[in-house]
């Protein structure tokens, strides 16, 4: 009952649903494309033949606003943040501060609803020692500061430039865990999922909240061992034995570790520390499938996530924490694209730990063989007045499709959403992920927009609207730039302007230099995204999806431009893997339909050079 009304997802992936791969159709004759996946945007042939004949702004107006981009690399980014906002806050015309208000009130209702769900679980919040009583057992081990180090990755050769953290790890001499604790705490684990499998298990709270249900992975919830130690009384002394050293192990060491590392730098006053989720998980390589066990990029809730290694790497191949950001060097400095020396992240060993921003984009690198056991805890704060600024972010972004769902129009849905990206990037000016989010809904709106009668069209405002999305991407880019699926969508924006320009050819013959610096653009969005993607999966991540999506765009770019040898270059990387994908059950529609079509794309791209 309470879990169920309650949203309790211990992380999220960041779905995009324009995130599209221009589905391919091929018919003997003709080859043409639609966008998207999961929506329809558009209709285009492949020779950029018209869009749409509406009334177009004059040249003289078009070759301004090129010029006018707002640049990522000649303007101060605080002077750039302002004018794109701006330009936002124009669209909404935001002067109706009930909206947002509305809106944020709902999240922090949310919040409060959290707040209230984590006080009626067993785990303690920061000052909860009165009501704690650390059990016997474990006052042995002596209170001490926890010692941590950064791990760390640098973009530049100039020594005097600030190497970039990605994590921190508790060092030597301090684990979060000594080894008998992790022997009692994985006891404890074995011990509830016996009694889940043995039982005919109906009860709610015990079910699986995990996001990524997947073979070879087993979680439990933290909360749930505690509790179930609690109520089945499992021998006196173990009960106690458990929730003692659950509270030692926040009380004494994760709380502390994370105020001192994470929050004294905050300018804000942060409220109580209190565990939002906290799960074991069991990375099994034998159930798992041929990609391993393990999770796909992703962002946590919470503010920190302290990742605590339960077993030897004795016991296991593979496995470990990949951060998209230890990609920074190769990706700003235009690397070669290898990653011998990019790999993933692990404590120094068992009962170790390392921690993070759980904003910042990370994966469960594939375990390869044998187990391999964590106990992830995500910490948020508990403010008293009100939620902590990130945590409104995080919140903002991950509901605006669900709370726009039920506006009134299509778009009023799409603004709704440019709202929660905008309210979001008010309150963590330089997070990526809402400029890139803030992005994609204006790029949904514009594509919505170009879908309504001519009579209904505003050329110009359609054409100010891409322009700002492609704004709005770019500046993600320079928060977030080893995203590899913000630069397959900013391809896509790209190639929107291209298709844009295309159908105006009568009025307007595009200058060269400009042409080909956009032709420019689209190809190093298409392959820098190739790129982050071919190095994450080096690493052991699953990000098979995405790299799909975007060699089929950039072959289909290619293609579009009669280059028909670089298409089968790139179609080749994914095509042959679509005659293995029909042999398995694994993959997800959208994920063969991705494959078919590169595969029918190479076919096409092959007999045009028969020809
Ligand atoms: O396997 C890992 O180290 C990553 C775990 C993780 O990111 C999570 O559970 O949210
Ligand atoms: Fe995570």
């Amino acid at each position: 009952m309470r879990q169920s009304a309650l949203p309790m997802h211990c992380a999220y992936i960041t779905v995009l649903c324009t995130q599209a791969a221009l589905v391919f159709a091929f018919s003997s004759s003709s080859a043409y494309v639609t966008l998207s996946s999961r929506k329809f945007i558009g209709h285009i042939t492949t020779k950029f033949s018209a869009v749409q004949a509406a009334s177009v702004p004059s040249a003289e107006s078009i070759a301004v606003e090129l010029e006018d981009t707002i640049s990522t690399t000649t303007t101060a980014p605080s002077e750039r943040r302002i004018l794109l906002l701006e330009k936002v806050d124009e669209l909404l015309s935001s002067g109706d501060q009930t909206i947002n208000q509305n809106i944020l009130a709902k999240i922090s209702l949310d919040v409060e609803n959290d707040v209230r769900w984590a006080k009626e679980t067993p785990l303690p919040f920061e000052t909860d020692h009165s009501n704690h009583v650390i059990g016997d057992d474990y006052s042995e081990t002596k209170e001490q500061t926890i010692e941590y180090e950064p791990i760390s990755v640098t973009t530049s050769s100039t020594e005097s430039f600030p190497a970039t953290t990605i994590a921190l790890r508790t060092k030597p001499s301090t684990p979060l865990l000594i080894q008998n604790e992790t022997t009692v705490l994985r006891e404890a684990v074995e011990t509830y999922w016996k009694h889940l499998s043995s039982t005919e298990n109906n009860d709610a709270s015990s079910k699986s909240r995990f996001t990524y249900q997947r073979k070879g992975n087993s979680e439990a919830h933290l909360s749930d061992i505690v509790r179930y130690y609690e109520q089945h009384h499992y021998g006196e002394e173990k009960q106690k034995q458990v929730s003692a050293l659950v509270d030692k192990l926040l009380l004494d060491r994760v709380y502390p570790w994370v105020r001192d590392a994470f929050l004294s730098k905050e300018d804000e006053s942060n409220g109580d520390l209190y565990v939002y989720d906290a799960i074991f998980i069991r990375y099994n390589a034998t159930e798992a499938e041929n990609i391993g066990a393990g999770q796909p990029l992703h962002r946590d809730l919470g503010y920190v996530s302290v990742n605590i290694m339960l077993n030897s790497q004795d016991e296991f191949d593979g496995g470990g924490t990949f951060f998209e950001n230890q990609l920074l060097p190769v990706v700003l400095n235009g690397g070669d694209g290898t990653s011998n020396d990019i790999q993933p992240l692990k404590p120094l060993g068992p009962g170790h730990a390392i921690a993070h921003y759980s904003s910042d984009r990370h994966a469960g690198s594939a375990t390869f063989d044998g187990v391999r056991d964590i106990l992830v805890l995500f910490v948020a704060a508990a403010a008293a007045e009100r939620a902590p600024k990130w945590e409104v972010a995080a919140r903002l972004k991950s509901k605006a499709r669900s709370y726009c769902s039920d506006a009134s129009s299509i778009d009023e849905q799409l603004l709704c959403r440019v709202r929660h990206h905008r309210l979001a990037i008010k309150q963590v000016p330089s997070d990526g992920e809402a400029w890139h989010y803030l992005g994609m809904a204006l790029l949904d709106f514009r594509s919505y927009e170009v879908t309504l009668p001519h009579q209904q069209q505003d050329c110009t405002k359609n054409y100010s609207i891409l322009r700002l999305a492609i704004s709005c991407l770019e500046e993600a880019t320079t928060y977030t730039p080893c995203d590899g699926r913000l630069q397959n969508n900013l391809g896509i924006a790209w190639e929107r302007l291209f298709e844009y320009h295309q159908s105006r050819e009568k009025e307007n013959e595009m200058s060269t230099a400009d042409l080909s610096r956009l032709l420019d653009s689209i190809a190093e969005s298409f392959s820098r995204s190739i790129q982050i993607h071919t190095l994450c999966k080096q690493v052991g991540c699953d990000v098979n999806t995405d790299y799909e999506s975007a060699c089929l765009n950039y072959g289909l770019f290619l293609s579009k431009l009669d280059d028909f040898e670089g298409a089968i270059d790139i179609l080749s990387l994914v095509a042959a893997n679509y005659e293995e994908s029909k042999d398995t059950d694994s993959g997800a529609v959208d994920a063969s339909r991705v494959l078919r079509d590169a595969s029918n794309l190479l076919g096409f791209c092959k007999r045009q050079i028969q020809k």
